[in-house]
């Protein structure tokens, strides 16, 4: 079909092509026509004359440049001067940077640089400077005084005699110049995104992420059994870091990203992400929030910085290290080492675990989750695991995206702590979702997809390199995007599962206590590829709906939430975006449009008034109907044609819910004791 439409396309051109060579005047076989020398039509708004009669062989303006050289230096303008240094400081508020020439500031930017990138045995930072080293006329000598460079204290080491050259928050433009020259695997799609390989690793590796444990994180994290904490030794994380810092300084160049975490102003993180591929680059450009030119100006020493260095291994001889990979973080010294993955959700996901910690100190609520709201603005949380429908669901063409996977619920109402979104590709189309399909343009990177090699159409049904196929694009590029992501207190939560089981209701209203219990119990059918190594959907639970994310105690982010739905009134919802008819095998997955119905009829407020029954072992209030949804499709007993496998397959699942659950029902959830109890009895009934 597609060879077809080339084809007469082609035919097409050719035919228009030779009608128009053929209006024209054409010239004759074996006369060449006339060279012109004279003047006789030139157009009268031509800006200059002809001189001595004789015509230029071309009608605009000589170019300015006597060399080729030149040429190409006038093709390049200097970007627009930087925002004037303030003059009007006073005594009481001198800001940082304030009273300091454009070139101090850049000195000072440059050694915050060096200083980050450090070596901790030689006690020096690598000497830096900005710019592409494959622009020779930038790399100066070290003797020169140049504002461009910054030359730290240096021990003896041969490190210590090279350049390593700083790309600092590059464009889009020129991270896909610097991906496509050096990058093996990088490619311009057809609409425009930056198509890339992500390595070996194509999703994240929560057994290789660990935390320093030292006087403070021993009681204020949480350890042990289900705990996503995997400890390791402050020692062991300063070998990984040299490691990773020695690595990163051998290069001839790395990538430097500062950039914002939280739309909330009064909340918000100044994080530093240091990378050796432009793809990482880009990746943060896409997912953190962008500052603008006097932002960074004023930027200073950031809070957090990232060191990624995912081409290079752990040393699997360093103690604590189980394999190749090793995800460290550092919370004392805010720091986070990233070893043998190149997987770009890791930078994304472990800076959420860092807000984790910091947002709940400040009484603030860290979400897994995707938000949206109503043109009246109605707030809507989307929790759930990975595949589960946050991304999809909150990307609602009638409403405004706060944000797809990340947020934080203060007193002010929430905020999205990104600047951008993470979708899952597999099976994306242009009819089912549309927003995220436009999305996928010029600036997005497109991880690990396969594409027709000559018309760099991008196949989204291909699984050759993974299931995991990912884009990541600004959330402005979502047209309805509610900028700046922030918004009033929510109004529905929304959990979702992914029931591989297919026994879970397609909806469910929950009284509070049962939104808590399935709040700590999160449960999903974890989808293939997001975490590596998964092939086939299986049950699976996870604190909070993020528990690989999650830095304290699970009780404590249910004591949040129940605190915070109490006091604004919100409603919980279990909505299962996964299997009905059957298990997975044998029936097949909820459609995405009525998911989409279920959703709608959540958010304009149908479902809180109408009739309702319970279901039987889970005691969840279904409704009998829901616009736009099959009727028989709303009690999944119905739905089974086997209603003794039904029943089996519902106590069994209600069995590892009640298994999952033994380890928290000694935990008290915040102060009540009431809402303790209640939550333990909202669980299923076997
Ligand atoms: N009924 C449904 N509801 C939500 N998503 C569905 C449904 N059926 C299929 N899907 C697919 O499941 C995936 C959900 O993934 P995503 O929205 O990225 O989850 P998350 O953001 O929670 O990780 C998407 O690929 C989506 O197209
Ligand atoms: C980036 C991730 O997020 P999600 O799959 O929830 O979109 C992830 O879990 O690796
Ligand atoms: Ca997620
Ligand atoms: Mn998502």
């Amino acid at each position: 079909m597609a060879t077809d439409g080339q084809a007469s396309n082609m035919d097409n051109n050719l035919a228009n092509g030779s009608s128009v060579a053929a209006s024209a005047q054409p010239p004759r076989r074996g006369v060449l026509p006339r060279i012109q020398t004279r003047i006789t039509t030139m157009a009268a708004s031509k800006p200059y004359k002809a001189e001595n009669n004789i015509c230029h062989d071309d009608s605009s303006r000589p170019v300015k440049a006597q060399t080729i050289d030149e040429l190409h230096s006038l093709q390049k303008k200097r970007s627009a001067p930087t925002t004037p240094i303030k003059q009007e400081v006073t005594a009481q508020s001198p800001t940082a940077f304030s009273t300091i020439s454009e070139e101090e500031r850049q000195r000072l930017q440059l050694q915050s640089i060096s200083a980050s990138l450090a070596s901790l045995t030689r006690e020096s930072g690598p000497k830096v400077v900005k710019g592409d080293p494959k622009r020779k006329l930038e790399t100066p000598k070290a003797h020169e005084q140049h504002h461009q460079y910054f030359t730290p204290n240096i021990s003896t080491s041969d490190s210590a005699l090279k350049f390593t050259h700083i790309l600092y928050n590059l464009s889009p433009a020129e991270l896909y110049e610097q991906a496509i020259k050096y990058e093996h695997g990088s490619f311009i799609t057809s609409s425009g995104a930056l198509a890339t390989l992500s390595g070996a690793k194509t999703g994240r590796s929560p057994r290789d992420k660990r935390v320093v444990i030292d006087e403070n994180t021993t009681d204020e994290l949480w350890w042990g059994k289900g705990s996503p904490n995997i400890e390791m030794d402050e020692h062991t994380f300063l070998v990984n870091r040299e490691r990773a810092v020695d690595y990163l300084n051998s290069l001839d160049k790395v990538f430097v990203n500062d950039q914002f975490l939280n739309w909330d102003s009064e909340n918000q993180i100044k994080v530093r992400i240091v990378s050796a591929r432009a793809y990482h680059s880009l990746f943060m450009h896409n997912m953190c929030i962008r500052p603008t030119s006097e932002e960074l100006e004023n930027f200073g020493t950031p809070d957090f910085t990232i060191y990624n260095a995912g081409q290079f291994p752990c040393n699997r001889y360093t103690h604590y290290m189980t394999s190749s990979t090793s995800i460290d973080i550092n919370l004392a010294r805010k720091e986070m080492v990233i070893l043998g993955t190149q997987y770009a959700g890791e930078m994304k996901k472990g800076l959420f675990s860092v807000m984790h910690y910091l947002m709940p100190k400040r009484g603030i609520l860290s979400l897994h989750s995707g938000c949206n709201m109503g043109k009246d603005g109605d707030v809507a949380l989307f929790f759930g695991l990975s595949g589960t429908g946050k991304t999809t669901l909150s990307t609602d063409h009638n409403r405004l995206l706060i944000g797809d996977d990340e947020h934080c619920w203060s007193d002010n109402g929430v905020s999205n702590i990104e600047g951008g979104c993470y979708a899952k590709c597999i099976d994306l189309s242009h009819e089912k979702e549309p927003d995220i399909f436009n999305a996928i343009k010029f600036g997005a990177v497109l991880e690990n997809v396969v594409f027709d090699e000559h018309t760099r159409e991008v196949d989204y049904s291909d699984k050759s390199v993974t299931e995991n196929t990912r884009a990541s694009y600004p959330i402005e590029y979502i047209p309805n995007a509610k900028i700046p992501c922030v918004g009033p207190h929510p109004k529905n939560v929304i959990l979702l599962a992914c029931d591989a089981f297919g026994v879970l209701p397609p909806v469910s209203k929950l009284t509070m206590a049962q939104t808590m219990y399935h709040f700590i119990t999160g449960y999903t059918a974890l989808v293939a590829g997001t975490e590596d190594g998964i092939k086939e959907p299986q049950a699976t639970f996870s604190a909070c709906f993020g528990a690989a994310f999650i830095m304290l105690h699970p009780t404590k982010y249910a004591a949040m939430l129940a605190e915070k739905m109490k006091k604004y009134g919100a409603t919980g919802w279990l909505v299962n975006t996964g299997w009905c008819g059957g298990r997975y095998g044998v029936g097949s997955r909820i459609k995405l449009p009525y998911t989409r119905n279920i959703i709608n009829a959540i958010h304009s407020g149908v479902l809180l008034n109408t009739e309702y029954t319970k279901t039987e072992v889970f005691g969840l209030e279904i409704p009998t109907v829901v616009e736009g949804v099959p009727s028989e499709i709303l009690n999944p007993m119905n739905a089974w044609e086997n209603k003794k496998v039904y029943k089996e397959t519902l106590l069994k699942l209600a069995g590892l819910f009640k298994q999952n659950f033994e380890v928290f029902s000694k935990y008290k959830i915040g102060s009540d004791n009431k809402l303790t109890e209640e939550i333990l009895a909202a669980g299923p009934n076997i």
